[in-house]
Order: C-alpha cells, then structure tokens, then sequence
C-alpha cells in the first residue's frame, strides 16, 4: 500500500479532479430519486402537467450533466493509473539496472521480468477500481443510508440487519484469497522461467528430441498455475451469488413491507420508489466496495513484490566521488586477490591471485574449466567485488573509482557475444557513442568482421534480430570485438572470445589487435594454446590458484599443468620436441 500511495500522491492535481468527478457523481445519483419522488408525490398525486414537465426537464439536465462526470471521472482516474504504472515500471526497470549479477542471481531474471510487467500490471487494475469504486463507494453509502433514514427509519432499520452479514462475507473473503494469491503469482514466475529457457533453448531441445519431456515440464507448472487460478477466481465468483442473494432478500423484504406502509397510508408511492433507489445504491456500494478487498490482497502481493526488488540494494556499491581521472592509463595490478561467490564464502573461487600487466602487454590466461578464468577478469571491471586483497587499475584500487569512469577504461568482451535488437550500427555505438562511421568500418575491419560485414545489403543500418539470432556465432563474436575496439579502451579484455573464430581468422585477428593496442593492455582468456603462444605473459589457472606464471616457452619448462594442456593441443614439433 505504501508503494501505491507513494506513487498516487505524485499525481496530485489529477487526484482532486478524480475526487470532483466522484463528488458530483454521487450528488447526481442521489438527486434523481429525491426528484423522482418529488415527480409521483407532487406531480402526478395532483395532476399538475407543467410541474411534471419541469421535473422531468431538471432530471434530463442532471443526467447529462451526470454522463459528463462519469466521462471525466474516467479519464483522470486512466491518467492517475497509467502514470503510477508507468512510473512503476521505469523506475523499477532503473533499479534493476543499478543491480550486481549478485542481485540477479538471487532474485531471478525471469521473476524480475514478471515483476516489471505482470506485478505493475495487477497493481493498474488495482489503482482503476480503487480510483473509482473505492472513492466512489463509501461517499455513496453514506449517502444513500443517511436518504434512506431520513426517507422511512422504519424500513431502514432491515438494511442495518443485512450489513454484519456482508461485512462478515468482505473480510472472509480478504483473508482466503491472500495465500491464492501469492501462489498463483509464485507459479506465474516458475511459468515464465520454463518458457524463457525453452524458447533461448529451442535449438538444444529439437536436436536432442526433447520436446515430449519439456511440453512435460511446462504442462506441469502450468497445471499449478491453472489451479492456483482456478481456487482464486473459484472463490471470488462464489461471492458474488452469496451477496446477490443477500442483496434480494432485502429488497423484497422491503418492498413487501413498504406495500403494506402504502397500504396503511404511512408511506407515500414515490417515497417508496425513491426509497427502493436509495437502498440499490447503499447496498450496491457496500457490495461493489467489497471487491476492493477482494482485489487488494492480490495487489498487496504484487506490490510486496515489487517493493522487494526496489529495496534490494546492490552489493557493489558506487564510490560517492569517486575517481573518475588517473595520471596513467592502462595499469593493472592484482595483489593477493581472494574471491568467493556471495553466499560461498567458505569455498573460495580465486586464491591469493597476484600479478600484473602494463599498456602495450599481453597477457593471457589458461586453465581447465572450472578453474576461475571468467572469475578473475570480471572482478577487474567490478561485476563482484574482490574478497580479500585488492585489484588496482593506474594505481587506484577498483572500489575507489566512480564505476561509470572505470568501466570507460575497459573494453569487455564476454565468453557469450551478446548483440541488442537494433541496427548493427547502433550496437557498435554501445562502444563509444561518438564514433564516426569512417571509426566504425575500422573497428570492424580490425575485429576481421568486413567480409561479412560488407556483404549486408544495408551495412550499418542492417537490422540485428533479437539475441543477434541472424548471425552466426562467429559473425557473433566479431562483432561483439568490434563493439569493444570502437571503444579504443585502455584495457582489452577477452573472456574466450575467439572461440567460435577458425584458425586463420583468430590469428589475423590477434595480430590486427597487437598493431592496434600498442598503448593498451590486453587480457586474454583462452582454452586454445595457439591463441596465446605469443602473449607476453601467460597465467596458468588451477582449481582458483595461479600455478604458473611465464611464456609460452617458459611455462612448458616450469609448469606441468600448462605442459599438459599444451601436450594435448600442439603437435611435438611445435612444442619444440
Ligand atoms: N555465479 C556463480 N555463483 C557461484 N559459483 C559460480 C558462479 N559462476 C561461476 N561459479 C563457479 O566458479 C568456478 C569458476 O568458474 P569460471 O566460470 O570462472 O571458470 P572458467 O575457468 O572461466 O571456466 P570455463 O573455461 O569453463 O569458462 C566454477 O567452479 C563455477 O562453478
């Protein structure tokens, strides 16, 4: 509720209009049947045409004027919904950027995607009903049964009889459905999580002939989705009878009693007709003001949910004041780094990593999988925070930077290429903004990509379909460097990205990138020997510990692991035997 308030009280102006609308609304509705009445009792009681004419003129005026509040209402109450959940949304969506992967990881991208779209758009309904129905509901029954007093006491008092029984169905029905609810939002997540990877995986599923066991997997959560819904809509449809019944009960109790009041000579005709409309509408607000707690505990959820996620802060924080200049460029220095994945503390990824690299250097890293290549260079541009020691990039220690300034120094290039929806030119300019497209052919002549590149019809404005799926893995990575070279970074850094490349291209390609970083460090992880028999220096990775440190030559002398993983890759001649 506080969410909903927060972001319903910037809409201010809007909000009183809302109230106006409701205001008159009511009055409008309450009037008709004091007019009404006036019409029987007066008008048709002595016969007086001109005064019929008259009421029925006003009653027309109050209805049109009635139309248009009802109008109105409508459009502010949309305003007031669509910018809170428009606001929601994006300011949900800025926070979630903000997130570390640790933040990602544990509350998952497929609940952080429901909670952006299915939660805030729970929380709009909500708002609709709450802006219309809930204003609109209280005023009226207060109205109308303070009417119904002044109109008979008498018949009044059978309204005060059937209210406890409604009220007592109101909150039943609140507290019911506010675990459905959570259940029903909790296997809507576990939907979305099956449907996201089996559609990234559609490829794997089919030539593995998977499709049997994974229409399995989604039927099955998908029939805890069905009947998590179904309990919910079970219980909130059964309400409806139960207070409709209670609803007619009363009304043919009173128009039984009222017709012998008539009778008696106590009540007037028009009394009774405008009596009768006075009771709908107290009844019908006390009813309709019922789905509002119906509606709330499934709001409430989403709204938990997405306070949640607002109120996640994440662990890597943005230094206030951070660096943002150095006097070098290009430095890196790693010294006594320990790392363990948040919430793994006792089984540490990294061990005591020390070394260093300076501009114009390449230096490479090999192990087998597993061993914490990825691991180690992603804590340099500080996608996780070290867990002892320190990492220092031109002398700064990377927590002390302003992470924007930071991140400026590195081109990043994953293990994964990852490409945007978008024309190619504008994922290229992800690099640098500012680059020139004369800078863009280069970076993608230097990335090797120009083959391919200048076969496409459209060059840089050809469109890239979602997840880059219209290239090929290779085209892929190239690009992906591409992106990182536009940058012209200080500090290259390569998570296996020449992976996908053939032999002859990884090695124009490295030698392209040799010529064009002479000011720049490069960091390369590779699985392939060929790719880093030239850095300068080679770093062997172990089970999280750095077991050697040298050249290619070197290292085959000095350390068995990189001799091993060499031995299986070269032939006896290049390894020099
Ligand atoms: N997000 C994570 N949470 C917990 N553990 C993780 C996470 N990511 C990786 N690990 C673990 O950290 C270790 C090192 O993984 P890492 O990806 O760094 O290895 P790698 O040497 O790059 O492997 P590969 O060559 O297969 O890419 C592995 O044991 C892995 O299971």
């Amino acid at each position: 509720m506080k969410l909903m308030l927060h972001y319903t009280l910037k809409n201010k102006g809007l909000l009183f209009f809302n109230f106006i609308c409701v205001f008159g609304f009511i009055i409008i509705e309450l009037g008709l049947p004091t007019l009404l009445s006036q019409m029987i009792d007066v008008g048709v009681a002595n016969n007086d045409d001109a005064y019929i004419k008259k009421i029925g003129l006003i009653m027309l005026a109050v209805v049109v004027v009635g139309v248009l509040m009802n109008i109105s209402l409508g459009y502010f109450m949309s305003r007031i919904t669509t910018n809170v959940t428009a606001s929601i949304r994006q300011d949900l969506f800025e926070k979630i950027q903000g997130y570390s992967h640790n933040e990602y990881e544990q509350l998952g991208v497929p609940s952080l995607i429901t909670r952006v779209t299915n939660d805030a758009y729970q929380i709009m309904l909500f708002m609709q009903n709450l802006l219309r129905t809930g204003f609109m509901t209280p005023m009226m029954f207060i109205a109308s049964l303070v009417m119904v007093i002044r109109t008979s006491a008498s018949l009044g008092a059978y309204v005060l009889v059937a209210l406890p029984f409604l009220l007592i169905g109101v909150v039943a029905i609140a507290r019911f459905s506010d675990p459905l609810s959570r259940k029903q939002q909790g296997n809507f997540d576990r939907l979305n999580n099956i449907l996201r990877e089996n559609l990234s995986g559609l490829r794997v599923i089919r030539a593995f002939v998977n499709e049997d066991f994974e229409e399995g997997r989604f039927g099955k959560v998908n029939d805890a989705f069905e009947k998590s819904s179904k309990n919910l809509f079970r219980l909130m449809s059964s309400a409806q009878p139960g207070f409709f019944f209670l609803f007619n009960t009363v009304m043919a109790y009173i128009i039984w009693q009222g017709s012998i009041q008539i009778d008696a000579g106590t009540l007037e005709v028009g009394n009774l007709i405008a009596f009768i409309e006075y009771i709908f509408h107290a009844l019908f607000s006390f009813m309709m003001f019922s789905t509002i707690f119906m509606m709330y505990p499934r709001a409430a959820v989403s709204a938990n949910r997405i306070q949640e996620a607002m109120d996640t802060e994440p662990i890597i924080e943005n230094k206030e004041n951070g660096v943002t200049t150095t006097e070098t460029n290009g430095y890196l220095a790693f010294d006594d780094v320990t790392f363990a994945y948040p919430g793994h503390a006792e089984a540490p990824v990294i061990r005591d990593a020390t070394f260093s690299a300076k501009p114009g250097e390449t230096v490479a890293f090999i192990g087998s999988t597993g061993s914490g290549k990825s691991t180690l260079i992603q804590l340099i541009p500080r996608l996780y925070d070290v867990s002892e020691g320190e990492i220092l990039v031109d002398g700064v220690d990377v927590r002390d930077y302003d992470i924007a300034a930071l991140r400026q120094k590195i081109g990043y290039v994953p293990q994964k290429a990852v490409l945007f929806s978008g024309t190619l030119r504008e994922n290229l300019l992800y690099g640098n903004k500012d680059a020139t497209d004369e800078e863009l052919y280069e970076a993608i002549d230097i990335a090797q990509a120009s083959d391919f590149v200048s076969e496409l019809a459209d060059g840089l404005d050809t469109q890239i379909a979602e997840g880059g799926s219209n290239f090929s893995g290779g085209q892929k990575q190239r690009l992906a460097i591409a992106r990182a070279v536009v940058r012209r970074p200080d500090l290259y850094i390569f998570d296996d990205s020449f992976s996908a490349l053939d032999f002859a291209t990884d090695a124009k390609l490295r030698e392209r990138i040799d010529k064009e970083t002479t000011n720049a460090t490069v960091l390369i992880v590779a699985q392939r020997v060929s790719t880093i028999m030239g850095a300068d220096r080679i770093i062997v990775l172990n089970e999280g510990n750095i077991v050697g440190i040298g050249t290619h030559e070197e290292l085959l002398k000095s350390s068995s692991v990189y001799y091993d993983i060499a031995s299986s890759q070269l032939t006896k001649e290049e390894l020099g035997q």
